[in-house]
């Protein structure tokens, strides 16, 4: 039988961002803590309305444990509001992580950034494998969009909505926040690819290391070259050359340079790593 509201209680608001509002809510029939994502999809047409319904039957196919689990869906026709339903994730979003130790004068410990890198990493490789011919590209890989459970094992979410939501649209009323993480190819406008990902997770990981994007500018165009030139300061003397170096070779302005996923995995150093994780 379909879900309804009266299925939930909320308990309490846990994120508002530019797509929707994130809720933490209990199930009423066995008081299972878990979130929703509400939407307002009023001012959508009627094609991106069936990407968002597409983009939403996609994150219900995805089954890893470094993504967002989703639940089911609800439906308000009468206020235009859908109710994602997924998986609470105690720790909370690497945003938050990172301004809290912005704010503390502190930074996160070495071997949580290359468990975050891991993690992140194996995440976007079930994203990116091919699902009925279809790639679920990120598109907005950024602090905000990775959460932590109660082991601070990293949780992707909020994928493949961005694109959706960020449609022409209700990009004006939506859109927040400057696009650091955006690639020379998507700056150069060519086409967003699978090391586009990659480009992001770099920019992810520098932040949660320096506190700061590689590329920050006060307007687009100054960021824009920036993001061309691609050169950056070195992370913070207390993190290690082969952590600065990894993160260098992930913001690699010439695409064909960058690496794969797949050849991330496969690094020495990331086989060594992942086998003290597991
Ligand atoms: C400060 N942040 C929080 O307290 C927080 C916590 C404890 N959980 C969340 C967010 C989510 C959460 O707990 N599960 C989620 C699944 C999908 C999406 Cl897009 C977001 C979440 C947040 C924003």
């Amino acid at each position: 039988m379909a879900a309804t509201l009266d299925d939930y209680e909320v308990i309490a608001t846990i994120g508002t961002g530019s797509y929707g509002t994130c809720k933490k809510i209990r199930r009423k029939k066995d008081g299972k803590i878990m979130v929703w994502k509400e939407m307002e999809y009023g001012s959508m047409s009627e094609n991106e309305k069936q990407m968002l319904v597409s983009e939403v039957n996609l994150l219900r196919e995805l089954r890893h444990q470094h993504i967002v689990r989703y639940h089911d869906r609800i439906i308000d026709r009468n206020k235009t509001i859908i109710y994602i339903i997924m998986e609470y994730c105690q720790g909370g979003d690497l945003a938050s992580i990172i301004a809290r130790h912005r704010k503390d004068g502190t930074h996160v410990p070495e071997d949580f950034a290359w468990k975050i890198l891991i993690q992140t990493t194996l995440a976007l490789k079930e994203c990116h494998r091919r699902k009925n011919g279809k790639a679920v590209l990120h598109r907005d890989l950024k602090p905000a969009n990775v959460f932590l459970d109660m082991d601070s094992n990293v949780k992707l979410g909020d994928f493949g909505l961005a694109r959706v939501l960020h449609h022409e649209t209700s990009f004006a009323q939506t859109y927040v926040g400057t696009p650091y993480y955006m690639s020379p190819e998507l700056v150069n406008n060519m086409s967003y690819n699978e090391k586009s990902d990659i480009w992001a997770l770099g920019c992810m990981l520098y932040e949660l290391c320096a506190l700061t994007p590689p590329f920050t500018a006060s307007n687009q165009s100054e960021l824009n070259r920036k993001i061309r030139i691609g050169d950056f300061p070195r992370l913070p003397p207390q993190y290690s050359m082969e952590l600065d170096m990894m993160i260098r070779k992930l913001i690699q302005v010439e695409v064909a340079k960058r690496p794969s996923i797949g050849s991330v995995l496969a690094d020495a150093l990331i086989q060594s790593k992942m086998k003290i994780l597991n």
